[in-house]
């Protein structure tokens, strides 16, 4: 039973009426970035048509709605992480951008021999800005394992956590594979070691609804392209104690209380981190997404995903030759599979000719790839607004790229 009209939410998605290669568009790459609807397009129309106007110094009308709807957008963001204040809520361009600004607010933190743990199955977001943050301070890199079923060895993260850590960074959901991180029971033992913990929530915010205060997580990070929002745009999450003691990431305007060529004071929470004019548009439009998303229910998206996920899988094994990789009992709708002698690439190429789209290659995960040995994967991922007779699609294209390439 599907929780929602699947054919109304299909209606809102304009370029789900697409054909490719003479074919009607199946995208099954929404862990790359998912698609827009109507109402956020509008949102970004509405904005270029009546109110554009730079934010927070005009006294003008226009330059005054511009900035309540900003902010009015930062309100939803905070309200849909839950965040004790909206002050903790910074908007970045994206999930790399946020983890930038940690990781090299960090470097003003730690001290030769200081301990940072890092999880097998990050992206690569969430492993160079920690590597140059060594590189910069001595601090040491320790890497919690991963295991065949694409989980983490739970006993080693306990092994490698010392009083040395002084921040542990994991995502919430692995893009490459779709497993769910237990990103609690991480949180509290690193707490407990008084380390902090940084949340790469880009693949998880679509389908998980993470509230940052239950999770007592100190930052977390995610983007809007990745939930129905627009590219350029997404969220740095920080707890108050912990964004007061990071420098500000970039200079400039707006970041500023005064400046003098002697000295300059920096504004207060959140401006401190937002130098220059923002993406205005695209913070609105973030906020018109959430809305979207909310209205459908992130339950509701879990349950009906799970259906995909369920039966997208059931098909594919059906298929002799097929490995998937990551089959963790707790995953978002991602199917990272192989065919047994055919390199992805030829299959993701040939099933594009059908319409099909799907990713392949490493995923920004290279040492995942290594851990199992292989070039890459292709990489199917399911959204709320695919069907089941898309995946019956998918299937058809695979085995019959299968039969061209064996
Ligand atoms: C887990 C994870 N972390 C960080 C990022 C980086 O996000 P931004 O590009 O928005 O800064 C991504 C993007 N996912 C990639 C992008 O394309 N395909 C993927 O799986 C991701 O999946």
């Amino acid at each position: 039973k599907i929780p929602f009209e699947i054919e109304e939410i299909r209606k809102d998605f304009p370029i789900l009426k697409r054909e490719v290669n003479g074919h009607p568009l199946v995208y099954m790459d929404n862990a790359a970035t998912s698609q827009t609807p109507q109402q956020v397009i509008d949102a970004i129309v509405d904005y270029y048509s009546n109110y554009n106007s730079n934010i927070h110094r005009g006294v003008h009308t226009l330059s005054q709605e511009a900035t309540d709807k900003y902010e009015a957008a930062r309100k939803k963001v905070q309200d849909h992480f839950n965040a004790a204040h909206s002050y903790e809520i910074i908007f970045t361009s994206g999930t790399t951008h946020g983890i930038n600004l940690v990781a090299s607010g960090f470097a003003s933190l730690l001290k030769e021999g200081d301990e940072i743990l890092v999880s097998a199955l990050e992206h690569h977001s969430n492993i160079v800005p920690w590597q140059m943050l060594t590189a910069k301070t001595g601090s040491i890199l320790k890497v919690i394992p991963m295991n065949q079923d694409g989980e983490l060895v739970m006993e080693d993260f306990y092994r490698l956590l010392s009083n040395k850590t002084r921040i542990v960074f994991i995502n919430h959901v692995s893009n490459a594979l779709g497993t769910v991180n237990p990103i609690e029971e991480i949180i509290k033992a690193a707490h407990e070691k008084g380390a902090a913990v940084l949340v790469d929530g880009a693949q998880a915010a679509p389908h998980i609804k993470a509230d940052v205060q239950a999770l007592d997580v100190d930052f977390y990070v995610a983007s809007a392209h990745k939930m129905c929002g627009p590219t350029g745009v997404g969220v740095l999450y920080g707890k108050e104690e912990w964004l007061k003691k990071l420098p500000p990431y970039q200079g400039g305007g707006e970041m500023i209380a005064t400046v003098t060529f002697e000295k300059t004071t920096y504004a207060d929470l959140p401006h401190k981190f937002e130098a220059g004019t923002p993406n205005i548009c695209g913070g609105i439009a973030f906020g018109a997404a959430l809305d979207y998303m909310n209205s459908i229910g992130f339950d509701n998206i879990a349950a009906y995903e799970k259906q995909l996920l369920d039966y997208g899988t059931e098909k594919l094994l059906e298929i002799p030759g097929v490995r998937i990789y990551g089959i963790s009992r707790k995953k978002t709708a991602v199917i990272s599979f192989n065919i047994e002698g055919i390199h992805p690439y030829d299959i993701g190429t040939i099933i594009d000719k059908l319409g099909i789209a799907v990713r392949t290659g490493h995923h920004c995960a290279q040492p995942i790839m290594d851990y199992y040995g292989i070039p890459g994967t292709v990489r199917a991922s399911f959204s709320f607004y695919n069907t089941t007779e898309e995946i019956d699609k998918f299937i058809e294209a695979v085995k019959r790229a299968k039969t061209m390439l064996s």
